[in-house]
């Protein structure tokens, strides 16, 4: 190989590998430790829409945007619109979600997008450039379904690695409708725990030398010490853990869940910091309590 192309080759690689950005998981350590590990959701149902007096359209929805980009800044590190909630608007939802994202993003705040795609992988390989990196709504993180097999995750895991993404994959989900299929037996685990394992095979192979990787898992709050098994086979991975508030569970359930692993967790509440809107200063203060108590959970 002529010496030219061999460095050029060596340059580029080079280049690849000081330009590599932060991971998702640097960046949640630091937004953790600097605000809270805490998640408010940012769900625009109809039902909160017309309890804060909004339309439940797309006027009321722009206005619901403005509300919580407001209530946010400054007063929590993470968000997770749920894009079911946009998209119920069409076009005009998913413009709101992008603004949503952007403005979120514009204050510091990590944007983890709720879209639970999941299909083959080519499909995923468009769904990554969708939510993840540059040229789709650029979120930080997006979370995924794994029905169609833990290898279809595939496309989905590499962008997050290349770009600092991360991608949270239901496993143990926290309806009560979940249990019949995640507690199926795949040989002789449950397909949970078996998902478990292939999501930190994932991490080995593209954490490059940190201790946690792209790969995380969504795991019910609502679930008890039943799901700590579960929680085991994850060594490298965040933790998003819906439940709180709305479906009944507390913080005070998350330690008999994830034990040492409490501080990979990223507890996430949409209806119970809701509620307190739309005065601003009312979101906050109900957004400092979810802050607080997660932040105790740190120790
Ligand atoms: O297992 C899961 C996975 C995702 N979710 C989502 O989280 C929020 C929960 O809303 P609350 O109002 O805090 O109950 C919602 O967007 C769900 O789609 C979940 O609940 N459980």
């Amino acid at each position: 190989m002529p010496q030219g192309h061999l460095s050029t080759r060596l340059r580029e690689r080079t280049t690849r590998v000081i330009s590599a950005p932060p991971s998702f998981a640097s960046r949640f350590a630091s937004i953790s430790a600097r605000r809270s590990p805490f998640c408010m959701g940012c769900d625009p149902s109809p039902e909160t829409l017309e309890s804060w007096g909004l339309e439940a359209g797309p006027a009321g929805l722009a206005q619901f945007v403005d509300i919580v980009l407001e209530a946010a800044e400054g007063a929590v590190g993470i968000v997770k619109p749920q894009v079911a909630f946009f998209e119920a608007f069409g076009p005009a939802g998913i413009a709101e979600l992008a603004r949503l994202i952007t403005g979120m993003q514009a204050s510091g705040i990590l944007v983890i997008a709720d879209a639970k795609r999941g299909d083959i992988g080519s499909s995923m390989e468009a769904y990554a450039r969708a939510w993840i990196g540059e040229g789709g709504f650029g979120a930080d993180a997006v979370t995924a379904n794994a029905y169609l097999g833990a290898g279809t995750l595939a496309p989905l895991l590499s962008r997050a690695a290349s770009c600092g993404a991360g991608v949270f994959t239901v496993v143990r989900s926290s309806n009560p409708e979940g249990a019949a299929l995640q507690d199926a037996r795949q040989g002789d685990v449950a397909v949970a725990d078996a998902l478990a394992g292939a999501l930190t095979e994932q991490n080995a192979a593209l954490a490059a030398g940190e201790p946690v990787g792209p790969a995380g898992a969504v795991i019910g709050a609502t679930l008890g010490a039943a799901a700590s098994g579960t929680v085991a086979r994850l060594p490298a991975s965040l933790f998003l853990v819906p439940g709180i508030g709305a479906q009944g569970a507390g913080f005070g359930d998350l330690e008999g869940i994830f034990g040492e692993a409490l501080p990979r967790v990223i507890p996430t509440s949409s209806r119970a910091v809701l509620a307190a809107g739309p005065r601003i200063a009312d979101l906050k203060a109900a957004l400092a309590d979810h802050v607080g108590a997660a932040m105790a959970l740190r120790g």
